[in-house]
């Protein structure tokens, strides 16, 4: 059995997910997630991706192996414990709208993880030493490259791209040890799809993030991963380092994969 190592952010052993007992989701998956790494899944719609997230950030229950995060196990915490890991982890999904409050100002939202934990300032930001509320959000804003303007604004005054920097900032804003990225472009254009996923390495580099990044593109999953597993049907068919995804010995499935995107 794969025992939680002591870089290891996420540790997944022997995994096993259904929604119902006719159909299971996911089939024993082991796998683990170092820190500073930026791990990528692939896989078709229905595979199992999101499935697989949820059950990391503790949204959904499994029905048997384990995942330890940061060499906890999840599935033996009490409630206080639960809550205090949550706390560590964030993600970032893909339609940005639907996270928002359409009701509250962008200042509201963005801080809200925030204003939870009374007087937390992100190390990234100490050099700036910004100690109101509101320095706070104009600081992590210009980290994701938006203006302050933006604060007093309502989620329908900005575009797709920027109210996913505004999660991103969100995302980033408690320092947590890892951050799930669900097809976190999959709703944008082309173009603005490139400039989050440039943004999206770049934090990564500077502030030393853990991803685990969920994609059915495999062209975005290439440009960001250190690491790509491929799924299908609740299996892990291959799983390598980036400079080996043209090897001869890559699973005929990914092999496919690559054909496809390479058109
Ligand atoms: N809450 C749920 N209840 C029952 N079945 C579910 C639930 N959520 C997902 N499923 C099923 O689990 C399987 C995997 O879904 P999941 O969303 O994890 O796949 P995915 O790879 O993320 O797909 P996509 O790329 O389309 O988001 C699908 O067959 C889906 O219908």
């Amino acid at each position: 059995m794969t025992e939680a190592r002591a870089n290891n952010i996420i540790n997944v052993v022997n995994l096993h997910k259904s929604y119902t007992d006719a159909h299971p989701v996911l089939h024993s998956i082991s796998f683990h997630l170092t820190e500073g790494e930026c791990l990528g899944v692939v896989g078709e719609s229905g595979c199992g991706k999101s499935t697989l997230a949820r059950c990391l950030l503790t949204l959904t229950g499994w029905q048997s192996g384990e995942i330890y995060f940061d060499g906890l196990r999840l599935s033996g915490m009490g409630n206080r414990e639960l809550r205090e890991a949550r706390s560590r982890m964030s993600a970032v999904f893909q339609n940005p709208a639907s996270a928002l409050n359409p009701r509250l100002p962008i200042l509201d939202s963005l801080m809200e993880p925030l204003d939870e934990r009374k007087g937390f300032v992100p190390s990234f930001l100490a050099g700036e030493r910004p100690a109101r509320r509101l320095e706070v959000a104009e600081a992590l804003l210009a980290t994701v490259g938006l203006s302050a303007d933006a604060l007093f604004k309502h989620p329908h005054e900005l575009s797709g791209g920027e109210k996913q920097r505004i999660m991103i900032a969100r995302a980033i804003s408690t320092e947590p040890a890892f951050i799930v990225l669900d097809e976190p472009t999959a709703s944008l254009d082309v173009t603005t799809q490139s400039v989050i996923l440039n943004l999206l390495k770049d934090l990564q580099e500077t502030l030393s993030l853990s991803y685990l990044f969920i994609s059915h593109d495999l062209a975005a999953v290439h440009f960001m991963s250190d690491r790509i597993m491929v799924m299908r049907s609740g299996h892990i068919l291959d799983e390598f380092s980036k400079s080996r995804i043209f090897d001869e010995q890559r699973h005929h499935y990914t092999k496919l994969l690559l054909e496809v995107f390479s058109g």
